[in-house]
Order: C-alpha cells, then sequence, then structure tokens
C-alpha cells in the first residue's frame, strides 16, 4: 500500500467539511502500528494531516491508539479551532504544534509526535546542551539532508511545560531561523516529526526512533 497524500487543491468542489477517509484510514493503520512498536503508550502522541491551505485533520484528544480509527480525527482550523461538524469536540492538548508547522510551511502535509522510551530518556539527558547530535550511523541518510553517514545531526530539545501555546511559539522563533529543521524533542516527552506526505513523516519517525533506540544503546556499551 502506498502511503502517498493527495493534493487537497485538486478537490476545486470538495466539501471541505469532510475528513478525506483514504488518507484517515493511511494514516490510522500507521498509528496503530507504531502503537505496537511502543511509540504512544496509555493515550499519549498525536497526529495530524492538511486537508486545505486553512484547515487540517488531526486526533481527537486522549484516544486510545492502539484502537485508533479514521474517526478518532477531527478538523480544526490554523489557529486551532474546532471546524464544523467537530463543534464540542476536543482535539489534542497539543494541537497547537501542529497548527505551528502548517502556518510556517505550505509544504508540510503530515505532522507526528511519539512517546517512545529513548526519545522520553535521551531528551531528558541531552536537555541541558540543547540538542541531541547523531552521527556516523548509516540511516542518517534515511533524513532528507544527508547522502553519507559521516554527518553530524543535531536534534534540537526544547524543556517540558504545560504552556503549549508558549512552546509552540518558542518553536516558530526556531524554525524561522533555521527552516530545514525536519524534527525536535520534548524533554522527558518526546518527539515530533513531519513531511510533504505521509510516506516522508514515516520515514522521518521511524528513521528517528531507530537512531534514538541505537544511540540509548550505544551510551550503554561506551558510557562517556
Ligand atoms: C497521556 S499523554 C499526555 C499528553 C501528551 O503528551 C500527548 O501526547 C497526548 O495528548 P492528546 O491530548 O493529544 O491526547
Ligand atoms: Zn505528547
Amino acid at each position: 500500500m502506498g502511503f502517498s497524500l493527495r493534493p487537497f487543491h485538486l478537490f476545486s468542489c470538495y466539501d471541505m467539511s469532510i475528513i478525506p477517509k483514504e488518507t484517515a484510514e493511511q494514516l490510522a493503520q500507521l498509528i496503530r502500528a507504531w502503537n505496537a512498536k511502543g511509540f504512544s503508550p496509555a493515550t499519549s502522541t498525536n497526529y495530524s494531516f492538511r486537508v486545505g491551505a486553512d484547515r487540517l485533520a488531526i486526533s481527537k484528544s486522549g484516544r486510545d491508539k492502539s484502537q485508533f480509527s479514521a474517526q478518532d480525527f477531527m478538523l480544526v482550523d490554523l489557529k486551532g479551532r474546532a471546524l464544523p461538524p467537530f463543534e464540542g469536540e476536543r482535539s489534542s492538548a497539543e494541537t497547537l504544534l501542529h497548527t505551528v508547522l502548517y502556518e510556517e510551511n505550505e509544504a508540510i502535509n503530515v505532522v507526528v509526535h511519539t512517546h517512545s522510551i529513548y526519545g522520553t530518556l535521551l531528551s531528558d539527558y541531552y536537555l541541558k546542551q540543547g540538542n541531541l547530535r547523531l552521527s556516523q550511523y548509516e540511516l542518517l541518510k534515511a533524513l532528507p539532508q544527508f547522502d553519507s553517514h559521516e554527518v553530524d545531526f543535531e536534534l534540537p530539545i526544547f524543556p517540558n511545560t504545560q504552556d503549549i501555546e508558549q512552546l509552540s511559539e518558542d518553536f516558530r522563533q526556531l524554525y524561522l531561523a533555521q527552516p530545514t529543521t525536519i524534527a525536535y524533542l520534548i524533554a522527558g516527552h518526546g518527539l515530533y516529526t513531519w513531511g510533504k506526505s505521509i510516506a516522508e513523516a514515516k520515514r522521518h519517525l521511524e528513521a528517528l526512533e531507530f537512531l534514538l533506540e541505537v544511540h540509548y544503546k550505544k551510551l550503554l556499551l561506551a558510557p562517556h
């Protein structure tokens, strides 16, 4: 099965209150698969895809990701406000961490977030230095900017906070200064990454989660 995202602009007379079923089902299937890998314990994590220039489909808050289905998405605008017919429903508590990306880059179509053990531990461990540097791993070539393993990839780390609006503005400043950023960590919390398609966001997420696990296990082998 392919994981391409159908360009929304092809639907000139498309009903904008409808969430595209095929895309929602593709992403829901991946969300369940990532849950099985331990990326989203206890209702954690959130996911979204662009539905138009001014709107996105995002996971509703508190959903069990092992049971996630297309019906667990709802529509919000770029300010994170619920759109018809979803008024009164609660989108992800971290909705603004998604909307900031769709606002700042119209090429972004999918945003994903994980709460893996390795992302949680390493983001906390490296918070003081402000980033996690990954070098010399072949899988770095799954990231867009690299065609060699002999590179230094720095994953920014933000302190965790319950003030998601402030965190989204802090991230906006970083993204405006460094628009090639493809992911970041929140300390003791997890990973955000994104892409222009489901396939690209999937590649980033799976490569980064693999690299986090490898890096953690390397520290165990050779502590420093
Ligand atoms: C139980 S996880 C705490 C909130 C969180 O970090 C998360 O990713 C899930 O929040 P949501 O509102 O999207 O369910
Ligand atoms: Zn989270």
